[in-house]
């Protein structure tokens, strides 16, 4: 059972603390990362994947320090907010480099291109997609090595109301299949419908971790507002 563990979580850059002290847990199904602009979720999921280093704490995939896993990309997908794609190579180029150079087969290029529905524009160079296409193909990247735990930043971005329907079925197959999702996001609304945990930081630290529908009886947005509203930071 794949689970992610954030222990005393602190991030410093100078003099402002973005993450301070935090600690959670997250296990199988889908759960959100939920926080006001700057509470500290892009820099968390940042040290989750490896890319920065925390000032103290840990943060774990399945016990292990991302750069410890022995197969990052089969045991964590991930889908970061402006991903850059070279607007030159076509999306299915895009995916057989990544697969590649993480030693997994090409034929799960076209297998994710079909999962995603990108199949018809696999040929069709990245420069000229949508956001909402962009977004699917950092999906498709995400899932190339079929790994059992899920990162996603803000997905909903740039996705209309079909492209967000479409997210949250996937989604929910992804859960049903016994993996962990986590999916940020800065309005808990747009994650209402998906999601069956949250965990809500503000100024940095956890205001709430739990089932989403112990959060519901005032209605979300009032319960929003007032776990994150009144922060110190
Ligand atoms: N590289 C950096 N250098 C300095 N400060 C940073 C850096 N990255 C983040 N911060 C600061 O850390 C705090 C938390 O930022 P972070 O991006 O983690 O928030 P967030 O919850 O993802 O916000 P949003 O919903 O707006 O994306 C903010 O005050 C931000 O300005």
């Amino acid at each position: 059972m794949s689970h992610v563990t954030v222990t005393g979580l602190t991030k410093r850059f100078d003099a402002v603390e973005a993450v301070s002290d935090l600690s959670f847990e997250v296990t199988p199904g889908i759960t959100g990362f939920l926080g006001p602009n700057g509470a500290g979720k892009t820099t968390t999921l940042r040290i989750l994947l490896g890319l920065i280093r925390p000032t103290a704490g840990t943060a774990t995939i399945d016990g292990k320090r991302y750069a410890d896993l022995p197969h990052p990309r089969r045991a964590v997908g991930a889908v970061l907010e402006a991903t850059g794609f070279h607007p030159g190579r076509t999306a299915r180029q895009h995916l057989l480099i990544l697969a590649t150079g993480s030693g997994l087969p090409a034929a799960r290029v076209d297998e994710v291109l079909d999962q995603i529905g990108l199949a018809a524009d696999a040929g069709r160079r990245v420069g000229g997609f949508s956001l909402g296409m962009r977004q699917r193909l950092g999906l498709a990247a995400a899932l190339l090595g079929d790994p059992a735990v899920l990162i996603l930043d803000e997905p909903a971005n740039g996705l209309d109301p079909a492209g967000m329907a479409w997210l949250r079925k996937l989604l929910r197959e992804q859960a049903d299949q016994g993996r962990t999702v986590l999916i940020s996001s800065h309005v808990l609304a747009e994650v209402a419908q998906t999601v069956d945990r949250v965990i809500v930081i503000s100024g940095g630290r956890l205001r709430y971790s739990g089932a989403l529908d112990r959060l519901a009886g005032d209605g979300l947005e009032s319960a929003f507002l007032r776990l994150t509203e009144e922060a110190p930071r």
